[in-house]
């Protein structure tokens, strides 16, 4: 586990932000975090992110304590919070410039570095523009380049997308994923459900400052309450689910296709004439799924994880916004 959170528990004043949380976010994966407005998100990301101290509990980020090994995790880490204040009259360039420097980034490459942020970001023509002149979503753009500049192995993303067009929203997706790839451990929240549904492996629902279980293999579960109460959270609670669990596959033939599903193993069901609703573990499961109905004749025209769970899921949850 890249990130580890053990009955952490943060106040202000008199009120638990953050209360008894428990969290473990697997390496090398993209996961979700969602809750309410108020539930806690941006109090964890910020103790998570070394820039704030929990009252109790323990927290472990790339094996690092964020107390004891503050600098160390601002190394590992990238942070990028939700409204990113930049120095007004510098260039972007020199923004990420000066993140670079404070990162202990090799001084000779950093300026190749800088570039190659601003490109990936594209921004690359505004690398001279003053931070002023930005409009929001650059802004946020620029934001993510911060947190990347240093190649950190942990990403820590309140809020990315807000403000941000289609376009960069979509580039941000595949980013993500493609660092993901490269081993990086990401952990975004978000109130956008549905692109967060693309592009997250897990999700952790926080809710009243705790983790609750967050089964978002589909509407059935989320509809009985596959959400527990942040009361009857205990234990596994802080182990992010996997969100493409339900999977929906549509064929020419309703009844070969019905066919198939009783004799096959799988768990699903029919859900109308030619379509099926499966329960997948996982991509591997639903990639196996597809080969064999293929292989049993099957005239499969559409197969994909089932959209919108991660939103049924949600609003299942015990209402709390504070
Ligand atoms: N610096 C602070 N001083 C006092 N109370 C705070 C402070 N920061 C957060 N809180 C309180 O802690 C609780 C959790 O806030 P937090 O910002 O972590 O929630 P969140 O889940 O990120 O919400 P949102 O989705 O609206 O961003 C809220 O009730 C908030 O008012």
């Amino acid at each position: 586990m890249s990130i580890e959170a053990v009955q952490v528990t943060r106040y202000f004043g008199q009120a638990a932000a953050v209360w008894q949380l428990d969290l473990s976010v697997p390496s090398g994966s993209v996961t979700g975090l969602v809750g309410p407005n108020g539930a806690g998100k941006t109090t964890l990301l910020l103790m998570l992110a070394g820039l704030l101290r929990p009252d109790s509990g323990s927290i472990r980020v790339a094996g690092l304590d964020p107390v004891a090994q503050p600098r160390q995790v601002h190394q590992a880490v990238g942070w990028m919070p939700d409204a990113f204040g930049t120095w007004d009259s510098l260039t972007c360039s020199e923004i990420l410039e000066t993140f670079a420097v404070a990162q202990d980034v090799e001084r000779s490459t950093i300026m190749d570095r800088v570039q190659e942020m601003l490109r990936t970001v594209h921004l690359a023509d505004m690398a001279s523009a003053p931070a002023r002149v930005l409009s929001r979503g650059q802004k946020q753009r620029l934001g993510l380049a911060r947190a990347l500049v240093h190649r950190p192995q942990v990403l820590l993303l309140d809020e990315p997308a807000s403000g941000m067009d289609p376009r960069s929203r979509a580039d941000l997706r595949i980013l993500l994923r493609e660092l993901a790839g490269a081993g990086v451990t990401v952990l975004v929240s978000s109130h956008i459900l549905g692109e967060l549904e693309e592009m997250v492996d897990h999700v952790a629902f926080v809710s009243r400052g705790r983790t609750v279980h967050g089964a978002v293999s589909g509407a059935d579960e989320a509809g009985d309450a596959g959400v527990e109460t942040a009361e009857g959270s205990t234990g596994a609670a802080g182990r992010p689910r996997p969100v493409r669990t339900a999977w929906r596959m549509r064929a020419l033939d309703g009844d070969l296709l019905a066919d198939w599903l009783r004799g096959s193993e799988l768990a699903g069901v029919v859900e109308e004439p030619g379509a099926v609703r499966l329960e997948l573990a996982d991509d591997r499961a639903a990639a196996q799924a597809l080969r064999q109905a293929v292989e049993a004749g099957v005239e499969v025209m559409a197969f994909g994880p089932v959209t919108g769970t991660l939103e049924e899921t949600y609003l299942a949850m015990e209402e709390e916004r504070r």
